[in-house]
């Protein structure tokens, strides 16, 4: 039997460093392949694995909900086939839906295959604002994990913790939240707070109840009641739910959905991610000192300029030969040195993204 454990988790929240510390300090002399679905072509985390040894399959060309349903179905079965792993690690892109992704696979109906967990990493933080702004693909991730791990823990004040927590319960009251910070657990107090059996059979019933489209596994109606959140009682109505492949989504097109006040809209559609998020992505031969890139990231806060930048990562050359690796949430540039890579690479993600200055803020075309 191979064991499936979901880790999503919003952009940049930490689902990499948990997984990596999970390989490390729990999964010790078991069989592991990982599936990676990132949003963007420019792959940038699949390095540090593919050196540990762990088979990777990426998925870096849509999302594992829709377009991807039928490959990532295909992809499951190959790699039980090909390799016989013990488990199959999954850590969809940032702003996929944990709901997707489970009925995903759900649907490929493997007897070898069991959804083993499905956690969502929570950066303690970000927490409010995300659920105010991106509540739709937010709040789903929350609201169907077995297992929420809250992230930077380590710098944030008690009440801060306190109020995430309450946030995260008014939309799941059943979740173990693990609170405490990483380095004060073992890997096996870890897996006992994400393997937790408490939810798993309400949430698989939960599913199967909903509604889903036979094609991309969507799930066209949802009852739920959530205090903060605000999707109450909707329903999508698909009038011409469209399979025919013409489009780039093969479903799930003109429905509209009656949000009594999801995050301040009032009528807005079921989004898919790429209808709201977009992402930059390029590999560069440019060299850059660290000062420099801390200072460039730290713009990064001027949505007027650049739209709501949500998330940057990358590996570039610096000016004196070594290599520099970046990540960036809202606020907090984070810049060191690192291992080198065949050639430069930058990707920024976020909302009404602009390109053309995110180009010369890196001074991409100099
Ligand atoms: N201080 C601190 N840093 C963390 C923590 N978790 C993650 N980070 C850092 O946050 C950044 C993003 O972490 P990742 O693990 O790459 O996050 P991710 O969720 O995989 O991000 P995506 O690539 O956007 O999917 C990295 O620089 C991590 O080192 C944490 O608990 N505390």
């Amino acid at each position: 039997m191979t064991k499936i454990d979901i880790f999503s988790g919003f952009l940049g929240a930490g689902k990499t460093t948990l997984i990596k510390k999970l390989i490390d300090e729990s999964f010790k002399g078991e069989k592991l392949v990982l599936i990676e679905n990132e949003f963007g072509e420019i792959g940038i985390d699949g390095g540090f694995l593919k050196d540990a040894g762990i088979n990777i399959t990426e998925m870096n060309s849509g999302c594992i909900c829709c377009s991807l349903v039928g490959d990532f179905g295909a992809a499951l079965k190959k790699v039980l086939r090909d390799y016989r792993p013990d488990r199959i690690l999954i850590e969809p892109s940032g702003v996929g839906k944990l709901s997707d992704v489970m009925k995903a696979v759900e649907n490929v109906h493997e007897h070898a295959l069991a959804l083993n967990s499905y956690t969502a990493v929570v950066d303690v933080n970000r927490c409010k604002m995300y659920m105010k702004n991106f509540g739709e693909f937010f709040c789903d991730q929350i609201r169907y994990a077995k297992c929420i791990v809250l992230s930077h823990t380590g710098g944030a004040k008690e009440e801060k913790i306190a109020e995430c927590v309450k946030l995260l319960r008014e939309q799941n009251a059943e979740a173990a939240i693990v609170s405490t910070p990483w380095d004060q657990l073992s890997g096996t107090q870890f897996l006992e707070a994400i393997e937790g059996a408490s939810t798993i059979n309400r949430v698989l019933e939960e599913l199967k109840e909903e509604d889903a489209c036979p094609v991309c596994g969507h799930s066209h109606k949802h009852d739920h009641e959530h205090d903060h959140c605000h999707e109450h009682s909707h329903e999508h109505h698909h009038e011409h739910c469209r399979h025919d492949g013409e489009q780039k989504h093969e479903c799930c097109h003109g429905h509209e959905q009656e949000h009594e006040h999801c995050h301040g809209h009032h009528h807005h559609g079921h989004h898919h991610a790429d209808e709201v998020f977009q992402s930059f992505g390029t590999e560069t031969t440019k060299q850059f000192s660290k000062d420099e890139l801390v200072s460039m990231l730290s713009q990064f806060n001027n949505e007027e300029k650049f739209g709501v930048i949500l998330r940057a990562k990358g590996i570039v050359p610096e000016k004196d030969g070594s290599w520099l690796h970046f990540d960036y949430v809202p606020g907090t540039p984070d810049v060191r040195e690192g291992a080198a890579d065949i050639t430069g690479r930058i990707c920024v993600i976020g909302a009404g993204i602009k390109d053309g200055e995110i180009r010369k803020l890196f001074g991409l075309d100099e």
